[in-house]
């Protein structure tokens, strides 16, 4: 059953001035309630402005008539008064900027730690890997939030200065005549839509403009990033990253450009028609004041008041600013509310202790792709037994894992951890509860000690526990030989040492295993010993089978004298399980698997006779 409709259209969305304001406001309120306030006195200034000159002037009509000191009183306190609209405009907008600039940067911290606290929530990846989520990725890294935000409170202000003010001077001219003060005011109100519109189609024409840049600033980043410079300079890339990066950000910002100076033309028109008819405000003002109707002193005032009304005029970069950093904010709203029910659904269920992982009937695509990955799969991994899946690449092996790890749900079927739906366990604590390396494990430029307590943190860091997690994984040899021992830091940009491919995955398996040992019961490796030579990753494997007694491992490999060792082996094919058995019943039911061994012992008998 749907849900009921509660409204008939789609909902008007919220104006990016209102989103900046309330944003601004939870972020720093006392800041953003003073900011306020000065905009609030600034916009009776222009109006002070007009009032003071008109009694200035009407001042100087007296004196002329009864001289001092007759008229000394009003001149004196005019022309004061004048002083101090002239000191306030002079300052307000000064102190204003200051703390629009305080507030602006206050948002943008707030804002991007927002970002990187809802992309960090969810325990799945889809939201992750979802085409607006990098964009905002791409503005968080690129520093364009920071940009955006800023740029944008302080367009507020200054948009906020000028238009209050206006605001002010055209209600001073209702005073004059009502249809001149209401004629002036809707001629300026015609132009704004017309530049808003302006603002926002350059805004339509920049959507997609982050992504183009942060493809941009990548390609740039490559020439001068340590790990990409071998084969910059191996197959002499420079000149073609340099060419692709003045490329694609020519590209990003040409419809920008194109954009901009149409609209540049466009406000040009609309400012010059509309200050003509600001002009003609002074012809019926002039035929008063000849006629009689109107003194100086009121004809001054007024004609002020008419000048002071120009700020409606303003076409700037602000309403872009303010445009942009509006949007920015819905983006990131949008992405916070997408990212709470992952984290704070129904599932809470906690992780069975035991019992048997069971994919029944899964199908699985990923979002936004047609094709299957997995189909139809059904495969049962009972608890402490180890596991190997083999296929041939792009089979959907460590899609698998992804699925039991709970960072993509299947698009249909269900995986079974102990009889109860993976959807429907605490997702954070199933993930605690999985150790896994996958092929693309980070290595931390940090010291050793933190590369392999981050498998755990928080966890109790016993010294004696890591030598034991050190020897299993084979890293024991790699700490003698550093020179700060667990202390160094792996990583040459930080002042500390690189490891070679070999070590570096020992460490990442050292990490895996403390995550068992500080209570993870599953241990999912995927292709985790692939650098290592054959001898070296047979013995690894029985250390690691030894060191995680009573934990289910699942084991992702393409080298066969590693998967022989496993209770069941699973030959991933077509999306689904083909073949399942030990490697003798395998070898016996002559298959695909035992092809697929045979194949390879012989290359390696045949090198080792070589
Ligand atoms: N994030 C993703 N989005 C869309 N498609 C993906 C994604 N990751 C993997 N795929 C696709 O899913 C299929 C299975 O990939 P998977 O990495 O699971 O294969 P594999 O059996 O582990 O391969 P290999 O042995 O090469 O590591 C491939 O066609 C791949 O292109």
């Amino acid at each position: 059953m749907s849900a009921p409709t509660t409204h008939a259209g789609p909902r008007r969305p919220t104006p990016p001035v209102l989103l900046l304001v309330t944003e601004a406001l939870r972020t720093d309120r006392a800041a953003m309630v003073g900011l306020l306030g000065t905009l609030t006195v600034f916009a009776t200034l222009p109006a002070g402005l007009a009032v003071a000159s008109g009694a200035l002037v009407g001042g100087l009509d007296r004196l002329r008539a009864l001289g001092w000191p007759g008229a000394s009183r009003q001149v004196l306190l005019a022309a004061a008064g004048l002083g101090l609209v002239f000191l306030a405009q002079l300052v307000l907008p000064m102190v204003a900027r200051v703390v629009a600039e305080r507030v602006g940067r206050a948002l943008d911290r707030a804002v991007s730690g927002r970002v990187v606290a809802a992309l960090a929530a969810p325990t799945g990846l889809e939201r992750l890997e979802g085409p607006d989520t990098q964009e905002l990725i791409s503005g968080v890294r690129g520093g364009l939030i920071a940009t955006n935000l800023r740029d944008a409170v302080t367009g507020l202000v200054n948009i906020g200065l000028v238009r209050a003010a206006a605001t002010l001077s055209a209600l001073v001219l209702l005073g004059y005549r009502w249809w001149v003060a209401l004629g002036l005011l809707a001629a300026y109100l015609v132009a704004m839509v017309v530049v808003s519109r302006l603002y926002q189609r350059q805004l339509v024409s920049a959507d997609g403009t982050p992504a183009g840049l942060a493809r941009a600033l990548y390609l740039k980043s490559l020439i001068i990033t340590p790990g990409a410079a071998k084969e910059v300079r191996i197959f002499g890339l420079a000149d073609w990253l340099l060419a692709g990066y003045r490329d694609e950000w020519s590209r990003a910002l040409a419809r920008v450009r194109a954009e901009r100076s149409g609209a540049l033309r466009v406000s040009v028109v609309s400012t010059v028609a509309v200050a003509a008819g600001q002009a003609l405000v002074f012809v019926p003002l002039a035929a008063d004041l000849t006629a009689g109707a109107l003194t100086p002193g009121r004809f001054t005032a007024f004609a002020v008041a008419a000048v002071g009304c120009g700020g409606f005029l303003l076409a700037s970069p602000d309403l872009l600013h303010i445009a942009v950093g509006g949007e920015t904010v819905r983006a990131v709203r949008e992405l916070e509310r997408s990212s709470g029910p992952t984290t704070a659904g129904t599932a809470r269920r906690p992780v069975p202790r035991a019992g048997a992982i069971v994919f029944d009937g899964v199908g699985f695509r990923y979002p936004g792709s047609p094709d299957w990955v997995l189909r139809g799969l059904d495969l049962t991994i009972e608890p402490g037994t180890s596991t190997a899946v083999v296929g041939v690449n792009g089979a959907g092996k460590t899609t698998l894992v992804k699925l039991l790890c709970g960072f993509y749900r299947p698009t249909e079927g269900r995986i079974l951890v102990g009889g109860v739906d993976l959807r429907d366990l605490d997702p954070v604590r199933w993930q605690r509860h999985c150790a896994a390396l996958f092929q693309d494990w980070i290595r931390w430029s940090l010291p050793l000690r933190d590369n392999v307590l981050l498998g755990a943190p928080g966890h109790p860091a016993e010294q004696h526990e890591l030598d034991e997690v050190a020897k299993t994984s084979g890293l024991d040899q790699v700490v003698d030989e550093l020179p700060a021992g667990w202390d160094t830091v792996l990583s040459r940009e930080f002042d500390g040492v690189d490891l070679s491919g070999g070590q570096w995955q020992r460490v990442g398996l050292a990490r895996a295993l403390w995550a068992t040992r500080a209570g993870a019961g599953v241990l999912l490796l995927d292709e985790p010993t692939s650098a290592l030579d054959v001898r070296g990753e047979t013995e690894l494997y029985d250390l690691l089978l030894a060191a995680a007694p009573g934990r289910t491992v699942v084991l992702i490999s393409h080298r066969f004298a590693t998967v022989r060792r496993a209770d069941q082996i699973l030959v991933l094919a077509g999306g689904r399980v083909v073949e399942r058995g030990d490697h003798r019943s395998l070898m016996d039911a002559g298959g695909e698997y035992a092809a697929m061994f045979t194949a390879q012992a012989r290359r390696f008998r045949e090198e080792d006779q070589a």
